[in-house]
């Protein structure tokens, strides 16, 4: 999988192998962002990963744009992903964009530069740590309850499912009020023939077989991203 040039390079993107709809979470967070996710780079010592910016904010719209599609019940939950998703994206276009292109080199940047609000907040309440954490925590909430869509049986809830994934994840991170309002849209999901539907990846058997593919891949990102967080002491940024 390496490459043996001092480059950098991407792993190769194969033409998508299920069908892509409206809503294209999976065709664009599996079969194209994710995969483009990580870079490899051939280092003296050790091959060491990146995540490219680009396609982890790529594969945030796509989600935000599937989740749009699940009603505006959701639109608090999307409207908050489409705004930390903005700021990475302006950090992108800034004068210091490139700094920007991986998540490494961001954290990086903005420790080297001060450019975070390490204890409380002060003067930078919306650097790129403290925004991709929140997008981070998120991830894993996605990993959870992909892993449940896709081991579940036909008659499972994906309300059921979504609530026990968040339970795991991100509620730890939220307070009683925010905790609450998610809790009553997840009643609002569509039962699991309608969510793989709205999915328009194809049968349900492709969707599994799909999920098989983006799960580990998701996984791999969370937990590249864990490192890096937690190697700098910034899993718990204000
Ligand atoms: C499929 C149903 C989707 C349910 C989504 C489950 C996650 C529930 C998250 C509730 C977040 C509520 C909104 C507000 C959050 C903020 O307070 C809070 C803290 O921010 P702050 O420190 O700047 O104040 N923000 C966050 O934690 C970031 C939340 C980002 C949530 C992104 C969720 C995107 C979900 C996309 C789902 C797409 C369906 C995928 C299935 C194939």
């Amino acid at each position: 999988m390496c490459s043996l040039s001092d480059s950098v390079t991407l792993h190769p993107i194969p033409p998508p192998a299920f069908g892509r709809g409206e809503a294209g979470l999976l065709y664009s967070f599996a079969s194209f962002s994710l995969q483009r996710f990580l870079v490899e780079k051939k280092t003296q010592q050790h091959y060491g990963r990146e995540i490219y910016m680009e396609h982890y904010v790529a594969g945030w719209k796509g989600l935000i744009k599937l989740l749009n599609s699940l009603g505006s019940v959701f639109g608090f939950i999307s409207k908050d992903a489409a705004s930390k998703t903005q700021i990475l994206m302006n950090f992108l276009d800034s004068k210091n964009g490139s700094e920007y292109a991986t998540v490494q080199s961001m954290v990086k940047f903005e420790l080297d530069n001060e450019l975070v609000d390490v204890n409380k907040k002060g003067i930078y309440p919306e650097s790129g740590c403290r925004t991709l954490l929140r997008l981070h925590r998120a991830l894993r909430w996605l990993e959870l309850f992909l892993d449940r869509l896709r081991t579940s049986k036909e008659d499972d809830k994906t309300s059921v499912m979504c609530r026990e994934a968040y339970n795991e994840s991100l509620a730890h991170h939220h307070p009683f009020m925010i905790r609450k309002a998610a809790g009553l849209a997840f009643y609002s999901l569509p039962g699991r023939p309608g969510f793989l539907e709205v999915m328009n990846v194809g049968s349900p058997e492709q969707v599994v077989a799909m999920l098989g593919e983006a799960v580990p891949l998701i996984s791999e990102v969370y937990t590249i991203t864990e490192e890096l967080y937690q190697k700098h002491n910034l899993l718990d940024l204000p």
